[in-house]
């Protein structure tokens, strides 16, 4: 599914968190969202899920403006694993990644096998069937997180935004997080910090600045020495993977 944000604006009291972003994602594309601090890459997240109304501008998916899609009927297509998820405490594990399921069922429908293997796969997707029956309050930060994606891969969704899907988990399982994203065949957007996870895993990038898309496209033409010096005030040296061809950053003390 393809979704167009046009001109989006959107703030807090009179100041524009979001101001005037048009992007188009690309059926199957993964797009990374990059930007410092505050640069108002959550705030861009919720708009294009349709979870905040924009001041002014529209999001598009598939064509439809989100604005007027049913609530339920969006949950069907769209899932969004945030960064401070909360969940009740005293839940299991499967019990967090039911609730996936919900908007697919009907108020009669009973649990259905279907139901049942969707949350098996999405528990074995992030590496968590083992710990299926443990209570929720008891997981680390990362487990956590694990479940909370794996709570939207039960959804089966047809668009995943992620906001940074990978800041508690250690180096396997980030890479293993965002090579799932980029092999799931759905439209995704996720807000990372990691730039060269951005750069290994992104189709491409949008660097958000003070709530505006200052560049955008394939990482290698958005990740260069000047930007990340201009957007992030670092020094780094950037180089082509002798591997893969994308761009590997390497940070320099300045
Ligand atoms: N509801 C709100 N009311 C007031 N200010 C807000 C609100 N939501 C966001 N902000 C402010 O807007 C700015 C952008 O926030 P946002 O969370 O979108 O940034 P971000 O790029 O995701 O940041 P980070 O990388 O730190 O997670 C921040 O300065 C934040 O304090």
């Amino acid at each position: 599914m393809t979704v167009v944000a046009h001109d989006l604006t959107w703030g807090a009291g009179r100041r524009a968190i979001v101001a005037g972003v048009s992007l188009a994602v690309a059926r199957g594309e993964t797009l990374g969202l990059i930007g410092p601090n505050g640069s108002g890459k959550s705030s861009l997240l919720r708009l294009l899920a349709g979870l905040r109304k924009p001041w002014s501008g529209r999001v598009e998916i598939e064509g439809r403006d989100v604005a007027a899609v049913a609530r339920r009927a969006l949950a069907r297509q769209v899932a969004f694993v945030q960064q401070h998820a909360a969940t009740e405490t005293s839940v299991t594990v499967r019990d967090v990644v039911r609730l996936g399921r919900t908007p697919h069922r009907s108020a009669l429908s009973g649990w259905s096998a279907a139901d049942e293997a969707a949350v098996a796969a999405a528990l074995a997707r992030v590496d968590m069937t083992e710990r299926a029956a443990q209570v929720w309050q008891t997981l680390s930060g990362g487990e956590r997180q694990r479940v909370h994606v794996a709570r939207a891969l039960a959804q089966a969704p047809r668009i995943l935004f992620l906001d940074e899907p990978t800041n508690h988990l250690d180096i396997h399982h980030q890479i293993e997080i965002l090579r799932m994203v980029r092999e799931l065949a759905l439209t995704s957007v996720v807000a990372l910090h990691d730039l060269n996870l951005a750069a290994m895993f992104c189709d491409r990038i949008v660097v958000l600045q003070a709530g505006s898309v200052i560049a955008a496209g394939p990482p290698e033409a958005v990740l260069t020495t000047d930007l990340l010096r201009a957007v992030f005030r670092v020094e780094a040296e950037v180089v082509p993977s002798p591997r893969h061809g994308r761009p590997r950053i390497l940070f320099e003390p300045g």
